[in-house]
């Protein structure tokens, strides 16, 4: 998929934008706190109906005004097109719109507009908490596999019975055994599920890191949250007394992880931050692919300063990458000098100054 237009009112700095992006490489440009990140945050939002930048809305809504709003139109590799619309007011009020119909969940919006964001926290794929991978992890599998998001929906429900019952125990003992039935049948799917992605994903990623870098050693592997010799039925059972205690589930798909390690160390202790970025974007990258072997479209990419961290050689390698991807993407950066010259003569390509909030288009060609 592709944004073909994009509107914006009421976010950070910005000034009304009414934008017509390039189906393929668009770049931003402009100083320190113009508002080139906050356009890619308008995007996310259209996407996900959530900042990156902020667990809470209100700081994205511009000062003074009453709401923010966006509104993107979206073409899909089969020729269609769909109208998104997200409005978010000061008391949290959501609407999300699509095709003039309102939404309850943004999991529709999320599934027509799939996006992929580096950013300066990206770093957190590697050094962050466990979450912030399983997160990845099942942002693919959702993409994929349609059983996932009921699976995952009937696992929380399950997981969070479960809790209660530890910690206040008021349930029948056999209501209790069908809702660890329940459980175990859910998360033992998810994780088939989870396996079935990171096989396709690996080979993948390793394909893609080659072509970034040569980081000779690194493995990734999955962990699935209970010991791989065991049923989580029977683990479940060995650590009721100490779940009792904690009053949670400490086994279970909830505590699923990816390690990324150089021999015995984790990736994150022994590699630089431009080696870092350029994991985090081989992973990244590698998800398009595999979304693009099974969707009607592509994802969306939103590359917050791609040029920091990296040096030419890498920014080359990997603009080249995203433009191989032949999906949409958006950078930013703070000098165009930087990237500009990077991309080949008939990839579409637009340009875009960002100055004190306003959007002027400085150049596109291949249109
Ligand atoms: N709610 C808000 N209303 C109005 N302005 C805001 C609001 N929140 C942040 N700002 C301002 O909007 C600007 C947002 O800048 P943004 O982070 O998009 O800049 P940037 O171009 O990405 O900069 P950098 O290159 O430093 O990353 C900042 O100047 C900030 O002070």
């Amino acid at each position: 998929m592709a944004l073909t237009r994009l509107s914006v009112s009421g976010v950070r700095n910005l000034h009304p934008v009414n934008l017509t992006p390039s189906p393929r490489i668009n770049l931003l440009f402009g100083a320190n706190g113009s508002g080139k990140t906050s356009l890619l945050e308008a995007i996310h939002l259209l996407g996900l109906a959530r900042s990156f930048r902020s667990t809470r809305l209100t700081p994205v809504i511009q000062y003074e005004q009453a709401h923010c709003q966006l509104f993107g139109e979206v073409l899909f590799a089969d020729g269609l097109r769909s109208q998104l619309g997200v409005q978010r007011d000061r008391q949290g009020e959501f609407v999300i719109r699509q095709d003039g119909k309102n939404l309850r969940s943004a999991a529709a919006l999320a599934e027509c507009l799939p996006l992929q964001l580096i950013n300066p926290d990206s770093f957190r794929l590697l050094e962050g908490s466990p979450k912030v991978r399983r997160q990845f992890l099942d942002w693919g599998v959702f993409h994929v596999e349609h059983q996932f998001l009921p699976t995952w929906q009937r696992l929380q429900t399950a997981l969070r019975q479960r809790n209660s019952w530890l910690r206040h125990g008021r349930m029948d003992a056999a209501l209790q055994a069908a809702w660890d039935r329940e459980l175990v049948t859910a998360s033992e799917q998810i994780d088939r599920l989870r396996q079935a992605y990171l096989q396709q994903l690996k080979p993948a990623f390793e394909q893609v890191l080659a072509e970034l870098i040569d980081l000779s050693g690194l493995t990734l592997s999955y962990s699935r949250g209970w010991d791989k010799e065991r049923d989580l039925a029977e683990v479940l059972q060995a650590g009721l007394e100490r779940d009792r205690q904690l009053g949670y589930t400490q086994a279970g798909p909830q505590r699923a992880d990816l390690r990324l390690r150089i021999g015995s160390h984790n990736a994150a202790d022994v590699l630089s931050r431009g080696q870092q970025k350029l994991v985090v974007c081989a992973l990244r990258i590698a998800q398009g692919h595999l979304l693009q072997a099974v969707k009607r479209g592509r994802c969306v990419y939103l590359v917050d300063d791609l040029p920091s961290e990296l040096d030419e050689q890498h920014r080359r390698a990997l603009c080249r990458l995203l433009e191989a991807l032949d999906c949409q993407v958006f950078i930013t950066g703070v000098e165009a000098a930087q990237i500009e010259s990077f991309w080949r003569e008939d990839t579409p390509l637009a340009m875009f100054h960002v100055e004190h909030g306003r959007i002027t288009q400085t150049l596109a060609h291949q249109e």
